[in-house]
């Protein structure tokens, strides 16, 4: 490998991955370095093109920030768009990563790997010891699929061929370049759009999906993009001291939760709206929490920095720049 590694970013008109691809140049890699494509320039879903471009770009290293994401409403009304695009994408690009001579990888999961119940706050141990929470259980069957393919080549190839693929298992996400479309989206995007549209109709009451009960830990989506960077750039000597070849993911949070009320509250705040809330309770509310253990990520050397007010501010920013 040269000096500067050729680094493909999929996916980097999306939140994190454009997130990443500001994290290298700010870090000084050089953008000749970078080797990008939209999703229009190559469908990861398909074999023939994936393998053509790999073949042909032959990049040093992969962030895979690419994937099928949305909120708790699309995860259970699209299962199969979840389930089938995921698993094509990263075996897609795990396999062709593979056979073009990429020796590092790094794909992104997501905590929902993990069982809907499981002891909090959730250590990596927990995966695969429990029945998955049913409304985004197809997405997370996508993300284990992508450790076990991380793992499985690494087992088989690691020693013949020098390969050391990786993956980060983020909380939830949110900041600028997020998606704020109304159903679709995640609670943070849906709940700005939807608090800054009744502060400008001056709507007496905004309602939120589901109880308010449930409790998530919500990560900067910046503090997602250094944490992937940290992980792909660690020396694999300390890596396995903090992982095994079975048990190789690593959680990515703040180490702080709040409930979907307090979060109301705080996105209320942010956009100035002063009227009242209310819960539908009819809609799912999910996992009741899933507050991860970060220790592993913190034991190597990252923290998160980006406090959930300030990057509220943040996101609310981009919100009206772009998108209002
Ligand atoms: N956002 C969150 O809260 C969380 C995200 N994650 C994970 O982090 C990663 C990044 O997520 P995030 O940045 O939020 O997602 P985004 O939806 O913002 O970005 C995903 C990107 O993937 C691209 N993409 C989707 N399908 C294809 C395809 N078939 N071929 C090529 N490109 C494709 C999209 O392009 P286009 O829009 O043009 O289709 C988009 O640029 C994902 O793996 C996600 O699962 C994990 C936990 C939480
Ligand atoms: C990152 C993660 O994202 C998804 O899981 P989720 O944690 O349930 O994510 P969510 O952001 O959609 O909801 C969080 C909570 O918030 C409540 N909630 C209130 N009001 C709105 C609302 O208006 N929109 C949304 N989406 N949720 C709302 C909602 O009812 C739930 O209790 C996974 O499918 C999967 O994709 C995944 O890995």
């Amino acid at each position: 490998m040269s000096s500067t590694p050729k680094i493909y970013v999929a996916g980097h008109r999306g939140m994190v991955g454009s997130s990443i691809v500001r994290t290298l140049l700010a870090a000084d890699h050089p953008a000749s370095a970078l080797v990008l494509r939209t999703h229009a320039e190559l469908d990861l879903c398909n074999q023939a093109q994936v393998q053509a471009f790999f073949a042909t770009e032959k990049p040093d290293q992969v962030y895979l920030a690419a994937a099928k994401v949305g909120g708790i409403h699309a995860n259970n009304t699209l299962p199969a768009d979840f389930i089938y695009q995921n698993l094509m994408m990263q075996a897609n690009v795990v396999d062709a990563a593979f056979r073009s001579g990429v020796k590092k990888l790094l794909i992104l999961g997501s905590s929902c790997i993990y069982p809907r119940l499981a002891p909090q706050p959730m250590g990596e141990a927990a995966l695969l010891t429990g029945t998955l929470e049913p409304t985004n259980e197809p997405y997370a069957i996508a993300k284990i699929a992508g450790i076990k393919l991380c793992e499985s080549y690494n087992r088989q190839y690691g020693q013949s061929h020098g390969i050391d693929y990786r993956s980060v298992m983020p909380t939830n996400l949110y900041g600028p370049g997020d998606n704020y479309h109304p159903e679709n989206s995640h609670v943070i995007p849906a709940l700005i759009r939807r608090f800054h549209e009744a502060r400008v109709n001056q709507a007496p009451m905004v309602t939120i999906w589901g109880t308010g009960s449930p409790k998530r830990e919500f990560l900067y989506v910046d503090d997602m993009a250094s944490a992937s960077v940290h992980v792909m750039n660690l020396p694999q000597a300390i890596y396995s001291q903090h992982t095994s070849p079975m048990q190789s993911h690593i959680n990515v949070g703040c180490g702080q939760d709040i409930s979907i009320a307090e979060l109301a509250q705080l996105v209320g705040q942010t956009v100035g709206y002063t009227g009242a809330i209310d819960f539908d309770a009819s809609k799912p509310d999910g996992a009741p929490r899933k507050l991860m253990d970060s220790s592993r990520i913190n034991a190597l050397g990252w923290q998160a920095q980006v406090a959930l007010q300030d990057g509220l501010q943040q996101a609310y920013q981009d919100f009206l720049k772009n998108h209002a």
